[in-house]
């Protein structure tokens, strides 16, 4: 479905290599605000290479990531057309700008930590990555250390001062809300580590929403779930986008899953685009049937009923 809203992250001639191999050759594309974009390609496409571009993991060879973030206190005031302001903020040398309703980013320009905390980007890993020895609650409340770490830390953490005591109540808050959210609120005293592999999948999500992202990145979330689990993440997925103003970038596998959810889909081949639109479009492209009939199973190509 794709739905016409307005551009939420712009990536323009993004390249990236390693020595002589180029993970990403002069990437462009788009993702807009509301949507569920996926990338997909075979494997070495340049998948998580891009993503660890965005979110500031690796310094990029070339190229730009830029990323709108509306004010949350007024979304509706965002201003849709950021391309001119884009370009002034392209040509300083700053990182971000002031637009109208919200502010712009450059991701190339920002450290990892800035474009969690400013930029509102959050991610999961393709390996899951949690506090394993941590209960369940902890690791949503470590996620939102950002939030907790005021201008007063220190002292304030230390003598229970009220603006340190608010700020605690409502990261239990949120991380109770995304607990229930998620299924794992009877859990929250279990060690993390512990919890089945799907539920350390749902939890992973849960910990990069407490972070109140703009931009969600998840890297194959529904490896090694059964088909229950794969159905119950699409409802989640969706309802993250639907409920809950996130937009979503995608990196998946399973093509019952892109397919299910996907406004938007860009197909990667050797770090280059082959082809970008919505999940119909893409699914009777020639240059992506040959990509995966290249090198997938036969259950891939089906799933995407081509
Ligand atoms: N840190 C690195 N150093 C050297 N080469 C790398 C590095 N990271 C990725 N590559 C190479 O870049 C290419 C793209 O890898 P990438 O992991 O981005 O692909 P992918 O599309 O995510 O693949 P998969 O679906 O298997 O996860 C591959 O050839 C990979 O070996």
């Amino acid at each position: 479905m794709a739905r016409d809203n307005a551009p939420l992250l712009i990536v323009d001639q993004l390249t990236m290599r390693f020595g002589g191999l180029c993970a990403v050759d002069a990437l462009d594309f788009s993702a807009r605000g509301g949507e569920i974009t996926a990338l997909i390609g075979p494997n070495g496409a340049g998948k998580t290479t891009l993503f660890n571009c965005v979110t500031g993991f690796y310094r990029s060879c070339a190229g730009r990531i830029a990323l709108a973030r509306p004010d949350p206190d007024s979304p509706g005031a965002f201003r849709a057309d950021w391309r001119e302001e884009l370009a002034e903020l392209t040509r300083s040398t700053r990182r971000s700008a002031r637009i109208k309703g919200g502010e712009i980013f450059l991701l190339e320009r920002m450290a990892d930590f800035e474009i969690v905390k400013r930029a509102g980007v959050a991610r999961t890993f393709q390996n899951i990555r949690l506090f394993r020895g941590m209960t369940v609650l902890e690791n949503l409340i470590v996620a939102q250390h950002n939030r907790l770490i005021g201008p007063a830390f220190d002292i304030a953490g230390r003598f229970g001062f009220g603006a340190y005591r608010g700020r605690e109540r409502a990261a239990l808050e949120t991380a109770r809300f995304w607990l229930d959210r998620v299924g794992l609120i009877a859990r929250a005293d279990e060690a993390a580590g512990d919890l089945p592999y799907g539920a350390q999948r749902r939890l992973e999500i849960a910990r990069a929403m407490a972070t109140a992202p703009t931009l969600l990145c998840l890297d194959e979330p529904a490896a090694g779930l059964n088909p229950r689990e794969s159905h119950e993440l699409t409802t989640l997925l969706l309802s993250l986008r639907d409920d809950h103003d996130v937009s979503i970038l995608i990196i998946e596998h399973d093509m019952s899953v892109v397919m299910a959810i996907s406004d938007h889909v860009v197909v990667l081949d050797h770090g280059v685009k082959i082809a970008d639109g919505t999940a119909r479009d893409i699914r009777e492209d020639e240059a992506v049937i040959k990509a995966y009939l290249g090198v997938a199973d036969e259950a891939d190509i089906a799933a995407m009923g081509a």
